[in-house]
């Protein structure tokens, strides 16, 4: 299973997820300035950061919002840098977030799974219920691919509904308990299931019971850096298994951002990650 896969990148690099969230405005103007297309600009920036960060992330993840609201040029940035991941063997995660009827999903599974816009794993909205995720479960056994479903996020509104209580308990937990059952039968050989859940890093305390609740379930924890988590706040679960990667976006890919204008924009990429993976597992 492809989660086995990312476990292992997860020890032996390091649990970062590195966010290739290529906003336009974090293109330092030197590159801005290039006689090439936006795609163009956009995938050497996204290269350019694969390039300087891989030995250091467990998994790339490119947020679509991205590259969508820049239009087809976007989409083919998208495109190629996910085929870029791909060809060195790289571990990639569609941040799509989609959630719809059974047809549609089926659609979805097959544009983000196969074709021009395939990555390893994507992520999936399931307040629709089990309609928005069986769709992607041919692709699992068939084609060693995953998904991450929403299930406490790290957003500050989170509360409003997935913190409401439903009989004994609060909704998310509800959503935990389906993402266990749905997951069981996509478990690897590391025990953890390619249906995995995103967990945000802003409420550690509820990482932490969902840690303890669902021992097979593999998280990827939003909300680290830029938003306020810390690697202290993972450390109750880290230190006893590392069961997820941690994305940061801006963190990394705009370290940068207000300090140079040029191509040396690499190393403050770097820079961050290596004290992101300090942060994270520097106690190890
Ligand atoms: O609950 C969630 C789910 C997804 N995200 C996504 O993660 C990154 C976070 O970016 P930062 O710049 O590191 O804050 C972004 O793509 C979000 O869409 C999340 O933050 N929370």
């Amino acid at each position: 299973m492809i989660i086995d896969r990312l476990q292992k990148e997860a020890l032996e690099k390091s649990p970062i997820c590195v966010g290739l969230d290529t906003s336009l405005s974090y293109l330092p103007r030197e590159l801005k300035e290039k006689d090439w297309s936006l795609s163009e600009k956009i995938f050497y920036f996204n290269k350019q950061i694969i390039d300087h960060t891989e030995d250091l992330a467990a998994c790339f993840k490119l947020q679509i919002a991205y590259y969508e609201a820049l239009g087809l040029e976007g989409l083919v940035a998208y495109k190629e840098t996910l085929a870029y991941l791909r060809e060195k063997n790289i571990l990639s995660i569609g941040d799509i977030k989609r959630g719809d009827i059974l047809a549609t999903q089926s659609e979805y599974a097959k544009a983000h799974l196969t074709g021009e816009f395939e990555a390893d794993i994507v992520t999936v909205n399931a307040y629709m219920g089990e309609d928005a995720v069986s769709p992607f479960y041919p692709y699992m056994t068939e084609k060693e691919k995953g998904i991450f479903v929403l299930l406490h996020t790290s957003n500050e509104s989170a509360g409003d509904l997935q913190e409401l209580i439903s009989g004994e308990k609060e909704l998310y937990l509800h959503m935990g308990d389906l993402l266990e059952k749905w997951g069981r039968p996509y478990q690897g050989a590391s025990g953890f299931s390619a249906v995995g859940a995103v967990a945000g890093l802003t409420y550690p305390k509820e990482f932490e019971k969902l840690s303890e609740l669902y021992p097979n379930m593999f998280f990827l924890i939003p909300g680290y850096g830029a938003q306020g988590g810390r690697g202290e706040d993972l450390r109750p679960v880290f230190q006893k298994r590392i069961n997820g990667v941690v994305n940061s976006s801006r963190g990394i890919i705009a370290a940068h951002v207000g300090k140079t204008e040029g191509m040396d924009f690499t190393s403050f990429a770097r820079e961050a990650a290596l004290l992101m993976k300090e942060d994270l597992i520097g106690w190890q």
